[in-house]
């Protein structure tokens, strides 16, 4: 076993929500102990300002550049995560010496794996030195430059996790992430693994209820829970080339969009749109090297009751059965966080993050750069 190093992972994903902290202790390849964590929302200020980040990068030609004010919210997201590690040290007493590495993801302005792009962005440096810890950041840049999708970039964890697995899950057990977007990662029993994105996971959703209502997403589901799956809109969304086409491994936000306003019901999309996360999800599953049998669900989408019930449904009648992260005794809202700690300390020490099962890259590859603190 290497030493073993406790890590802050920090992630801000596709849905734009809000920041994840989570503590791990790890040696890369076992981890030792899962700790805390914190999850801190951005006000709707902040929101609009990554939301806008999101068009000023699709001027991003090398992925360096930082085209009109994209400079200023890369500083602006930097020093979020800063306050976030510096609240996160607070709340639990630690020194920033107690904590070897951060695990820095930063924000996805841009994904375009198929022109070799990829641009997360968050200053390492910057929060190498707002925070007086070591950081670990943009991990999937590698991983492009090797040929790969540059994500998913969790599945490695997964794996991870899967040998904590309390007993009683038939296998195979496939993690499932519902965030902005989808992906699933299978394990085999040979522990080689076969992971890409799955499909929308809750973006279409929060784009369509927040164009209606204002509301950053559909609380517990409650608007489609009202609503009726539209056959019609359900079509149009699964017969995309994503879906019927040579697996693609990863996906941009911007691949999907949500209907029309006025096209359907708001209630009807809300409900047609969850039920597109859940099929998207049995449908692809079908790519994977043996069928599913339990699916442990993290990320937002396991809140969604109507998600969840309408993939209960549709994995039932394949003979799958889906829990949430936490029946398996794991945590679904920090685990992307506790990735991103487990990837810095993978990083750290050489490791592969990816694998040809997982982004497609032509052999296992480490990635990452690291900025020292001052
Ligand atoms: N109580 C809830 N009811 C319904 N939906 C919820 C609830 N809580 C969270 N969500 C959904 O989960 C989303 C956030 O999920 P998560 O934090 O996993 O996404 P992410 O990490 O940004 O995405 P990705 O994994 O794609 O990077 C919210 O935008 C919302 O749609
Ligand atoms: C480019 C990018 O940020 N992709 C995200 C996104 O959100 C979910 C899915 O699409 C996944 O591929 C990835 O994030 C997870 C954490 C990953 O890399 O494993």
């Amino acid at each position: 076993m290497g030493k073993i190093l406790t890590a802050i992972g920090l992630m801000s994903g596709t849905s734009m929500d809000g920041i994840d902290a989570a503590l791990l202790e790890t040696d890369g390849e076992n981890i030792i102990r899962r700790g805390p964590s914190l999850y801190v929302p951005y006000d709707d200020d902040l929101r609009g300002r990554w939301k806008q980040a999101l068009q000023t990068a699709k001027a991003v030609v090398e992925r360096g550049d930082r085209p009109g004010d994209l400079a200023d919210a890369e500083r602006v997201l930097t020093l979020c995560h800063a306050a976030v590690v510096k609240s996160f040290l607070a709340r639990h007493n630690f020194k920033p010496d107690d904590i070897d590495l951060i695990g820095f993801h930063g924000q996805t302005v841009l994904h375009r794996p198929d022109a070799g792009v990829t641009v997360q962005i968050g200053d390492g440096p910057l929060l190498a030195s707002e925070t007086g810890i070591d950081v670990v950041y943009d991990m999937r840049a590698n991983d492009m430059v090797q040929g790969g999708q540059g994500a998913p970039l969790i599945p490695v964890y997964h794996a991870a996790l899967s040998a904590n697995l309390p007993d009683g899950f038939a296998a195979p057990v496939v993690f499932v992430n519902i965030g902005g977007i989808s992906n699933l990662t299978y394990v085999g029993a040979d522990g080689v693994l076969s992971a890409f994105d799955s499909g929308p996971g809750n973006m279409l959703i929060d784009q369509w209820v927040e164009a209606h209502t204002g509301r950053a997403y559909d609380r517990n589901g409650e608007t489609a829970s009202r609503g009726a799956v539209v056959p019609d809109l359900t079509r149009r969304y699964l017969l995309s080339p994503f879906f019927s086409g040579n697996i693609r491994r990863s996906l941009d936000r911007g691949d999907f969009l949500p209907p029309e306003k006025g096209e359907v019901s708001l209630e009807d999309g809300a409900r047609t749109l969850a039920h597109v996360t859940a099929a998207s999800i049995v449908t692809l599953a079908d790519h994977l090297p043996q069928p599913p049998r339990t699916y442990v669900v993290c990320g937002g989408g396991r809140l969604n009751p109507v998600i969840m019930r309408e993939f209960a449904d549709l994995a039932t009648a394949k003979g799958a059965r889906v829990v949430s992260a936490e029946m398996a005794g794991f945590d679904g809202g920090a685990m992307e966080a506790e990735a991103w700690a487990y990837l810095a300390v993978r990083s750290l020490n050489g490791l592969p993050l990816t694998y040809p099962g997982t982004t497609g890259v032509s052999a296992p590859v480490t990635g990452g750069v690291i900025a020292r603190k001052p």
